[in-house]
This record gives structure tokens, sequence and C-alpha cells, in this order.
């Protein structure tokens, strides 16, 4: 599967991105000819073949490199400034001003509800500036002129709001559906490939742990499946109040676990480790009012930087394998602080 298509957001706005720099790039050459040539607003004439050649710069820009913020942000924010000097600059006969209420859209589509709404509400303002210091508005009457255009910006802009608000939402649902195990909310393999892949981009003091649940076969025989359920979630929870932001935990197996820290030292790693099998084996588990216990093996090796995901976690595996020939329910890993290896039990 095509990870890159699961961040829908992202494919969505470069390509948007894309088409309206050719839009706005072949639009605004023709203004251009037209302000230079026939109305004689040399100004903005001359920021229109800036614009147009900057739009045509982005436009190849991004056929061939990823999409960064910058790039819609700068778009965004020059052609709103045109928008704004032309409404400011020429007559409101010329009608230059209608402009006005494509851009919440592009804001919206192009850099999401924050953005959005900040630059809708700064161009609704400076626009209001700009006509209301006009000394005319003819051929409109100024108080319907103004509540025409704020009550049909006010609609763009709620319309905009709304729609990117359930895009996001609906995209944020798609993505956990595909990317989070159901039962437990940790990470699965498709996740964990997207985030050994493209998320940790610097694999550098990376540290990879495989954990396993001792003897949960009996769990599920003596107290049943349900409850069985209910330890799997317990114990992602351990797992997660233990890990930093730097960490991530994904479900790989019925009670196995990946863990990956990352930016850390071997003796953080260590202790992330115990403290997830120090915390797993002695935090009572009450579920139903049957009092659970547990406990895990966790094989954890040094990422050397070469290996592939499936590589790095084999490594892992069989340190947990080693830590289940020795008796389960310790960590093992293979780069302890001290440069030996370190067998924790309890
Ligand atoms: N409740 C529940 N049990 C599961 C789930 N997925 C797998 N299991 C159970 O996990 C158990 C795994 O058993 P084994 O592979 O024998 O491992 P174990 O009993 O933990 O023994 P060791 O790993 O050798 O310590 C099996 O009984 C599976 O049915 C799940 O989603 N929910």
């Amino acid at each position: 599967m095509d990870i890159a298509a699961l961040n829908s957001t992202l494919a969505l706005r470069s390509r948007v991105l894309k088409w309206m720099c050719l839009c706005l790039g072949v639009l605004s050459g023709i203004f251009a000819v037209f302000n230079l040539l026939i109305n004689d607003f040399l100004i903005l004439g001359a920021l229109e073949v800036v614009f147009s050649v900057y739009c045509f710069g982005i436009y190849f820009y991004i056929t061939k490199h990823v999409f960064k913020l910058w790039q819609p942000v700068s778009i965004c924010t020059f052609v709103s400034l045109l928008v704004v000097l032309g409404s400011y600059l020429s007559s409101v006969y010329n009608a230059l001003f209608v402009w006005t209420l494509v851009l919440p859209v592009l804001y919206y589509l192009l850099l999401g509800k924050l953005w959005g709404f900040g630059l809708s509400m700064s161009l609704a303002l400076l626009q209001a500036i700009a006509l209301i210091t006009k000394e005319s508005v003819a051929p409109y009457s100024p108080s319907n002129l103004g509540l025409n255009l704020a009550f049909s910006y006010v609609t763009i802009w709620v319309i905009a709001h709304v729609f990117e608000t359930s895009r996001a939402s609906f995209s944020k649902r798609l993505e956990d559906l595909a990317m989070l195990d159901p039962l437990t909310g940790a990470g699965n393999r498709l996740a964990m490939n997207q985030y050994f892949e493209i998320e940790l981009s610097d694999k550098e003091n990376l540290y990879t742990m495989v954990m396993d649940l001792d003897f949960f076969k009996k769990v599920n025989d003596e107290f049943g499946h349900a409850i069985g359920d209910s330890v799997l979630i317990e114990v992602t929870k351990i797992i997660k109040s233990q890990l930093t932001k730097e960490g991530a935990v994904f479900r790989i197996g019925g009670e196995e676990f990946a863990i990956f820290v990352a930016h850390s030292s071997a003796s953080e790693a260590a202790n992330i480790a115990e403290n997830i099998r120090h915390t797993i084996e002695n935090n009572k588990l009450i579920i139903a009012e049957q009092l659970v216990s547990i406990t895990a093996s966790i094989g954890v090796i040094a990422y050397s930087g070469n290996e592939t995901l499936k590589q790095t976690i084999k490594a892992a595996d069989d340190r947990l394998y080693q830590a289940k020939n020795n008796g389960r329910n310790q960590v093992v890993f293979n780069d302890p602080p001290q440069g030996k290896q370190l067998n924790q039990a309890s």
C-alpha cells in the first residue's frame, strides 16, 4: 500500500496548489497586460507580472518537490495583497473587489482551518478599510454595496470553514481507521511503516523494542477473552504512559507490541524498557472486579542506521526470544550503557 496516500490532506492541498498556481498565473498575466497597456495602472500591472511569474515558478517547483507550508502561504499572501491593493487603488466601478469573495475558499482549501480563519479575518478588515477610505463608491450606494459584500463574504467564509472542518475530521477518522488497532488504540503495522519510513527521517539514536506478554493464553483461559482484551487495553496505556513524545507504540501481533524510542541514549532506552516491564508487573489490574496479574518480556536493540524495519524488528524479536528463554518477565538489551548484555529480571 502507498503509505503517502494515507495523508490525503497533503495530497489534496498539493494538487489544489498546483492547479491554482496555473490558473492564477494565467489570469494574473492577462490582468497585467490590461493594467499595463490599457488601464495604465503601472504599479498593479508590474505586481501582477511578478505574481504571474511567481505562480508559474511554484507550479513547476511542486511538480518536482514536496508540498511545504511556505508555498501556499506565500501564494495566499501575495494574491491577497494584490486584491487589497487593487481595490484600494482602482475605482469601485472596475469591480476588482469581487475577487475578495474567492479568497476565503483558497485559504481554507490550501491552508486549513486555523490559517483560513486568520487570513479571512485579516482580509475582511483590510478590505473594509480599503473601501471605507474611498471617496466614492459610485455607481453603487455605499450601504447596499457594504451590506451585500459583507453578507456574501461571511456566507462564503462560513461555508468554507464548515467544509474544511468536516473534511479534516473525516480525513482524520479515515486515517485512524486505517492506522490504529481498533482494540487498543495503538498503531498497527501500517502505522509502524509510516512512522519508520516517513516520520522518523532522523533515525540516529533510535531504539527498537519488541514486547510480548507472558503466558497471556492463561489469562484468556482463566478469565475469558473479554478480560484478556481489557488487559491489552491497560497494557497499551501503561506503555504510552512510559513513553516520551519521541516514542511510539504499535501492536504487531495478538499480545505483541513494537515500541520505538527515538533521539535517546542507551540508558534512557534501557530505563524506559525496564519501567514498562516493572509497571506492568506491579500494576495490579482489576478488571470487572477480578485481579489480573501479568508480566512482560522485552527485547531491545539499538538501530544501527542501515537496517530495514523488518530487520530491526527481527533483531529486537531475537532479544525477546532470549528474554523468554531466560525465564520471562525481563528486558534483554544488546547495547546497554555498560557495554555488555543486560538481563533485568524482577
Ligand atoms: N483476549 C485476546 N487474546 C488474544 C488476542 N490476540 C491474541 N490473543 C491470545 O493471545 C494468546 C497468545 O498465546 P501464546 O502465543 O501461546 O503466548 P503466551 O501464552 O503469551 O505465552 P508466551 O508468549 O510464550 O509467554 C492466545 O491465547 C491468543 O488467543 C486478542 O486480541 N484478545
